[in-house]
């Protein structure tokens, strides 16, 4: 049976940051991801955690100056500094919260550098942070990232990703398959499921409806049909439920839009 973990970065937004944790509980979630955890201490976080009785199974790396668009510095050639620094606070975050993964972000592709150093770059970097986090336990993760939302991402298909992960080389580097932005980049996303998870190159999985980013249960694709696959080809990882509910922040937005999760916690899925 699929495991589902509840983004608190998308969900829960009808509460402060802080009471998402015991929201997420009381609707049945035993594990969080969310994208940022910088601006509150990780022993808040971690009591939290644990007077919830919540696993972190994610968070991001530090990923630039987000507020003037940068999305993560992966990529960028001259930030390597910056990106090493990155990874260290994760690192402790990782360590404090006892989450085993952490998303890198790879950042936008600067048009004023060649793309071999652009390339190179990113491998190097993303070796940097597979072997700091090898030494306490952390899977590194990258994301391809749809185009229409995040125009310029560096990285965006998943052919592309697990090229990069075989080069990088490291177990523990794998690939954060969203099937939001593979529905929106590629599609076949039963066939990329079984093309990919049997490789065991993916890490994490995250989901949302297509193309408005709402529940799963709304949009063009039928992720019951997808959770099937998924349970047929053992993936034991979980699944972020990354997606702003269609209630946006009414009162109870998130539990009234759970009616797709129910099937999957009780059992009664077809
Ligand atoms: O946007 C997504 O999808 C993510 O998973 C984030 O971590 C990056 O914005
Ligand atoms: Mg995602």
């Amino acid at each position: 049976m699929p495991r589902f973990a509840a983004n608190l970065s998308m969900l829960y937004n009808e509460v402060d940051f802080l009471q998402r944790f015991a929201a997420a509980a009381s609707d049945g979630f035993t594990a969080v991801e969310y994208l940022f955890p910088y601006e509150h201490a990780p022993e808040v976080l971690a009591a939290e955690l644990s007077v919830h009785k919540l696993q972190q199974v994610l968070f991001n790396a530090p990923p630039g100056d987000w507020a003037a668009g940068e999305r993560g510095i992966a990529c960028l050639p001259g930030r390597q500094a910056e990106f090493r620094d990155g990874i260290a606070r994760a690192l402790d975050y990782a360590a404090a919260l006892h989450c085993p993964r952490v998303h890198v972000m790879a950042g936008l592709i600067p048009l004023d550098q060649s793309a071999q150093e652009v390339r190179q770059t990113y491998i190097a970097n993303l070796r940097f942070a597979g072997e700091a986090a090898a030494r306490q336990g952390v899977n590194i993760l990258i994301e391809p990232i749809n185009g229409r939302d995040m125009p310029g991402f560096f990285l965006s298909r998943q052919d592309q990703a697990h090229v990069l992960v075989a080069e990088i080389g490291l177990d523990n580097v794998q690939v954060q398959m969203d099937l939001y932005h593979a529905q929106i980049v590629e599609g076949d996303l039963s066939m990329k499921l079984r093309q990919y998870l049997p490789t065991g190159r993916v890490g994490h999985l995250q989901i949302a409806g297509v193309p408005q980013r709402h529940e799963p249960d709304l949009g063009e694709v039928n992720f019951s049909h997808l959770f099937n696959v998924i349970d047929e080809l053992g993936f034991d990882g979980w699944i972020g439920c990354e997606y702003r509910p269609a209630r946006g922040t009414a009162p109870h937005a998130t539990r009234d839009g759970l009616g797709w999760l129910q099937p999957w916690v009780t059992g009664n899925a077809t």
